[in-house]
């Protein structure tokens, strides 16, 4: 079929055709797959009602609307949707839960998190040091990433997995990747000190990834511990404490003196019994997560992964992220050689040819020979998403696209003093430009933006916003890297500008119709190579070219987004025709036109905000 115009621009139709494009892809890109020049693309989705430029990443739903208008059938697709689909090529799922039947009770699994000084890697060793296994173990134990206990408890001797990389960021640089390992999040906060900013922190990130909170009050042995006061300031973040009527655990302990380790350890048994339903299959392929890489002298490449699914094994040919190899040695935190690795088991995997990342998944497949195969296929992927432009984060500058999508925009808030923060929390939060976009601040905090803030944002979606502070430089490095939108601010009503401008910038403009002109066709002529002109009497107002058309037959619109593509007046091209006039109009491709049809002529004029 020959190129149709679409508002007077050319644009090869795809007769259904597929095109693949990458979620977060532009109108650039898609013009590059089906041969269009980026502009027509940018004039044929303004016909639709939607302003976006070239360059700019549009959404999954306007891409497809775009591709109905043009005939191409455009399928989105997302990292992890390419993932899956080269895991289904070798037949293989990640993620798969298999047969309920087959599925075990498994240990729950602790991350522990806080403010600086806490306690948490005090409190690790408490816990570590307080239990049998460990002690029997007698060796020194090695710092693998995560470790696992079995509780003492008089009436529950059940193993839990500790992640031990304290801190939020692992966890959240998990989660931007989109791992989830952690059950259950243990809050340590000193009983001397009391909430600090990155208690708040931890708290917004453990809340983000919906994982339950067991606060662990350390300290309780120094003098000046105040208990009570931790419950107190937590109730203000959504942690209300069983005993004031809430439903979170928290428990008073010194990692110095070991008080209430135990019942620590209980309470994460029973928040586990109570809110999660802990089981995995333990008789599919393993699968898993990588904790921790690190290239060891002697030994290589090592990992460190928390089995999900299945049971690892020694001689198992395993594939994470882009490393691949097989299991020649699995040794747990006392360096003692496995045979076996159930779920929720951490252990160190020796035999990969290279170091995964943190966050990665694992699998384990049949042959060698799928793991370098899917292997190779990650790092070219890797390679050509580091030599495509920067990765495409949400900026003030093109919000729109994840606007749309959900309807919220979401902010980090750092800022040199609390009372500051909360101004210009509580000012944004005022701004109101509709009722279908919604400001969230997902996160606030006193001091500098840090790595971590950055880390929450990546997995969000969001733009952080600093008062009076700046990001750390590994911040800077990461904001830049992956494109996050930082800005930095000293007057508060000069962020509400911004943000207001923003928010009011991505919402669709409003267009009005604004009637021009009607036209009655008497005749149709038959033009060669242009195809059917209606000869036409100007009924009302005027009929100008290029303006925008419909077409009605007995009352009823046969066709809308038309345009007026030529405008005759007997042999002479003219710009418009009047009232009473009569004229040929040309409607581009749209050629079923009839005597007695009615042409009726508009524009979409941009109705004022209020
Ligand atoms: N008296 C007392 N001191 C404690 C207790 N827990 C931790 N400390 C002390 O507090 C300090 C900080 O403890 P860490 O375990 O290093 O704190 P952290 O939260 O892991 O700190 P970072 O890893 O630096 O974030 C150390 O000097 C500990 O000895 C406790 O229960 N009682």
């Amino acid at each position: 079929m020959a190129a149709p115009s679409m508002g007077g621009v050319s644009l090869p139709r795809g007769n259904g055709q597929t095109v693949r494009l990458p979620r977060g892809a532009s109108l650039t890109d898609l013009a590059e797959k089906i041969g269009a020049q980026p502009a027509a693309l940018v004039t044929a989705l303004f016909h639709l009602g939607e302003m976006v430029t070239a360059t700019q990443s549009v959404n999954d739903e306007t891409l497809q609307l775009l591709g109905a208008e043009i005939d191409w059938d455009i399928q989105v697709v997302s990292p992890e949707d390419e993932d899956r689909e080269l895991l289904e090529t070798f037949d293989l799922t990640f993620g798969d839960e298999g047969d309920e039947e087959d599925w075990e009770a498994r240990p729950p699994v602790v991350t522990v998190m806080g403010h600086v000084d806490h306690g948490k890697t005090k409190l690790l060793d408490a816990v570590r040091n307080s239990n049998v296994v460990a002690r029997e173990a007698g060796g020194i134990t090695q710092h693998i990433g995560a470790y696992q206990i079995v509780t003492e408890l008089e009436d529950d001797e059940r193993p839990i997995t500790f992640i031990d990389t304290p801190g939020h960021e692992s966890f959240t640089a998990m989660r931007a990747r989109g791992a989830k390992v952690t059950d259950i999040v243990v809050l340590v906060v000193a009983a001397d000190d009391g909430v600090m900013p990155q208690t708040v922190e931890a708290l917004n990130h453990a809340q983000a990834a919906e994982v339950p909170i067991v606060v662990a009050v350390n300290k309780i042995d120094k003098e000046g511990a105040n208990p009570a006061k931790i419950r107190q300031q937590l109730t203000e973040y959504g942690l209300v404490a069983e005993e004031y009527g809430g439903d979170t655990m928290f428990v008073d302990v010194s990692a110095t003196t070991r008080q209430g380790i135990e019942e620590l350890e209980t309470a994460i048994l029973l928040t586990a019994d109570a809110s999660l339903d802990l089981r995995a299959n333990t008789q599919m392929d393993p699968q898993g997560v990588v904790i921790e890489g690190k290239l060891d002298k002697g030994r290589g490449p090592v990992a460190t992964v928390l089995v999900q699914r299945g049971t690892l094994r020694q001689g198992d040919s395993i594939v994470a992220g882009d490393a691949y190899g097989r299991v020649r040695s699995l040794l747990d935190e006392h360096g003692n050689k496995l045979k076996e690795a159930l779920p929720a088991r951490p252990v160190q995997v020796v035999g990969l040819t290279s170091v995964p990342r943190a966050g990665d998944t694992f699998l384990v497949v049949e042959e060698d020979r799928v793991a370098r195969q899917i292997a190779d296929r990650r790092q070219a992927r890797i390679r050509n998403a580091q030599n495509a432009s920067m990765r495409k984060r949400i900026s003030l500058e093109d919000l729109d696209a994840a606007l749309k999508e959900n309807r919220q925009l979401n902010l980090i808030i750092k800022g040199d003093n609390s009372g500051t923060v909360e101004a210009l929390e509580e000012a944004l939060m005022k701004i109101e430009v509709s009722d279908d976009i919604s400001l969230r601040v997902i996160h606030r905090g006193v001091g500098g933006i840090t790595k971590s803030d950055i880390d929450l944002a990546l997995a969000d979606d969001v733009i952080v916003l600093g008062f009076n502070v700046r990001a750390e430089g590994q911040a800077t490095e990461l904001a830049n890297r992956e494109g996050v939108d930082v800005r930095y601010y000293s007057v508060i009503y000069q962020a509400i500008e911004e943000i207001e401008a923003a928010l009011k910038g991505m919402l669709k403009p409003e267009y009005e119709e604004v009637a021009l002109g009607s036209a009655e066709v008497r005749e149709v002529f038959r033009v060669p190579r242009i195809g059917n002109v209606a000869g036409s009497i100007v009924r009302s107002g005027t009929i100008t070219r290029n303006s925008k058309a419909r077409l009605v037959r007995d009352g009823v619109v046969v066709a809308d987004n038309l345009t007026v593509e030529s405008l005759r007046r007997f042999k002479d091209d003219v710009t418009e025709v009047r009232e009473g006039y009569e004229c040929g109009i040309g409607l581009g491709s749209f050629n079923d036109i009839k005597t007695e049809d009615v042409i009726e002529t508009f524009e979409m004029r941009e109705k004022p905000r209020a």
